[in-house]
């Protein structure tokens, strides 16, 4: 991991030791001059075992909050392991997208140099919101127009990237850049397009209380953004119940 190395420059070996494993894996993004927002992804500034320190540190600190909230953890028997469960939800589970690295996605030669449309969805995902951390559930569909040059990824890879992306805390607009991004980067493609529809749930079980609205927003890449007819055949594709 090279971007460990400056730090072990920066302190001396046994300060660092001692340092909170969140500390010691910031130190290492502020010294790369890495962004590490919500919805980045920090896998290659976390070294091996760390992952678990990680969880139990953040299991300590959500212990401190259900004492906050003057719940009593060591009386009631429904909240006595919560922070555990919590904190191993947020590491291993809804947060994942941040702390582990990308899915391996197989990539083939265009060989047969396809040009015509291909779309994939509705791809189910789940999220959270970076302002409350509620759940946002929604679908993803995926317009992708290969060039003789793109590379063909396998149908199931697009809903693991998507998981890995959307499993973090964001907003809906960031998300589908973001996606998109990642496909862009791996295919190669004429054009992209990546629409998404979505539930989030701080509308529904707090604040407004609004139980039916749902957000729904697009990218348009390449000949997606030129092309109003491809853009137009790629939205009927999306099918009945989509957008
Ligand atoms: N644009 C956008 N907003 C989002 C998304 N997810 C949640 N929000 C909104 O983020 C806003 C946060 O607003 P704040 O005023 O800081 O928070 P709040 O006081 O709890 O707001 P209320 O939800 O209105 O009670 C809310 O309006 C949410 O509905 C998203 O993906 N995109």
């Amino acid at each position: 991991m090279s971007a460990n190395a400056p730090i072990v420059a920066l302190k001396p070996d046994s300060s660092v030791a001692r340092m909170a494993v969140s500390d010691r894996i910031r130190l290492r993004l502020i010294e790369a001059g890495q962004r590490y927002h919500a919805n980045d992804n920090i896998a290659a500034f976390i070294e091996d075992g760390e992952l678990d320190q990680l969880r139990r540190e953040v299991e300590g600190k959500l212990q401190g909050v259900l004492q906050a909230l003057v719940i009593d953890t060591a009386g009631d028997h429904n909240t006595a392991e919560t922070a555990q469960r919590v904190a191993k939800m947020f590491v291993d589970e809804v947060f994942r997208g941040r702390y582990q690295s990308a899915p391996a996605i197989t990539e083939f030669p265009n060989v047969s140099r396809l040009d015509e449309l291909i779309v994939v969805g509705p791809i189910t995902v789940r999220s959270a919101c970076s302002h409350h951390l509620c759940p946002v559930m929604g679908k993803v569909w995926i317009g992708v127009l290969p060039r003789a040059d793109s590379a063909l990824i396998g149908l199931s890879k697009y809903a693991r990237l998507c998981d890995w992306v959307m499993s973090r805390p964001q907003i809906q607009e960031e998300a589908v850049v973001m996606l998109a991004d990642e496909l862009e980067r791996r295919v190669k493609p004429g054009g992209l397009a990546v629409v998404m529809e979505a539930s989030h749930f701080c509308m529904h079980w707090r604040g407004v209380k609004d139980d039916a609205s749902l957000m729904r927003n697009t990218v348009m890449r390449g000949a997606f953004s030129r092309d109003a007819e491809l853009r137009r055949e790629f939205l009927s594709l999306l099918g009945k119940g989509g957008v």
